[in-house]
């Protein structure tokens, strides 16, 4: 099954699933404010999630049976994915893994890791058209560094300097997730004068150190040679860009999505010209929606053109 196929209705299914989680639990509710209103779910968030993870966990146990049903025909050609691991180690009894294990993996992993760098990927795009400048630049530094028409692969990525800093611009500017998860004092701290007593639950705004001017110059200025010569990254280092978050609960889908964005994004480029649908002029493409992701309160909708 094809998750990304566009003309697929279960792929176009999943997406609004996922997306429709992401939006739920970005949205206040009341019963975390009121831990005595959750039992009664006011807003009818727990229900509405609970029915959306059962369509995922249903989703996922049947093409764990469809495959493992698979598996046992004797044309059996493995195709040594992640699900052909995880039944091989099941079968095999290596280590204590169970069905349930592996749907819920696969929860974690779908939920956790599509829309955050679909959504970032989509963010990219529309900066670059709202700034030909830099999609200009990119264009010239890929042409030089691979060839004219070609998707990238992981190899150039440590060539692409200038489409490194604007990936890294990009999630400065547009943390899909806005607060990081919540974390909870483990004991009475002192901050910036603000006393944080123990067991108070602590969110870290990403956005706003993305924005703050005495970190960055220009903070609403989509600029990634600010970037260039830097030793600046995100992989939870440097405080001041942490859209992976930091510490011991830093995304471990990390080393996956950043080099995904750069293959993406840079074979966009290196493949298309690319133009607005519909005659938008590109000041008009930037709308931020707050959830738990920074989405695009209008989705991009862009036209390739073959180079
Ligand atoms: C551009 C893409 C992505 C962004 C911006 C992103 C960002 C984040 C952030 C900020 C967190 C919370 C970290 C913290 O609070 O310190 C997180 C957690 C997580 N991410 Fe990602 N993520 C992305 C892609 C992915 C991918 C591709 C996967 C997996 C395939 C993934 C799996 C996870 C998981 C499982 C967690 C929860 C970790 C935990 O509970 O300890 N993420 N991500």
């Amino acid at each position: 099954m094809d998750l990304v196929d566009p003309n697929s209705s279960i792929a176009r299914e999943f997406k609004k699933t996922v997306r429709g989680m992401m939006d739920e639990v970005g949205m206040p509710n009341l019963a975390d404010f009121f831990p005595f209103l959750r039992k009664i779910d006011p807003q009818g968030v727990r229900r509405r999630m609970t029915v959306r993870y059962e369509n995922l966990l249903n989703f996922f146990g049947n093409i764990f049976d469809e495959r493992l049903q698979s598996r046992k025909s004797q044309d059996y050609m493995a195709s040594n994915d992640v699900l052909d691991t995880l039944l091989h180690i099941i079968e095999d009894d290596i280590e204590e893994l169970n069905k349930n294990h592996v749907i819920h993996l696969f929860l974690v992993l779908f939920v956790a890791g599509t829309d955050t760098t679909s959504s970032t990927l989509e963010w990219a795009m529309a900066e670059l058209l709202q700034n030909p400048q830099v999609l200009l630049k990119a264009k010239k530094e890929l042409n030089q560094a691979i060839e004219k028409g070609k998707p990238i692969e992981e190899s150039d990525i440590n060539h692409l300097p200038y489409l490194q800093a604007i990936i890294k611009e990009t999630v400065r500017m547009h943390p899909v997730v806005p607060l990081l998860l919540p974390r909870r004092a483990g004991s009475d701290a002192e901050l910036c004068g603000f006393k944080v007593p123990k067991g108070s639950q602590v969110l870290v705004n990403v956005w706003a150190i993305g924005r703050d001017p005495s970190i960055w110059k220009n903070p609403n200025s989509f600029m990634p040679e600010r970037f260039l010569g830097s030793e600046i990254d995100v992989k939870g280092r440097d405080f001041g860009l942490i859209p992976f978050g930091a510490g011991r609960r830093i995304c471990p889908g990390l080393p996956l999505a950043n080099r995904m964005l750069h293959l993406m994004l840079g074979s966009l480029i290196n493949s298309f010209d690319w133009k607005l649908e519909g005659g938008i002029s590109p000041n008009e493409i930037n709308m931020e929606k707050l959830a738990i992701t920074v989405q695009m309160a209008e989705p991009l909708q862009a036209i390739p053109v073959l180079v």
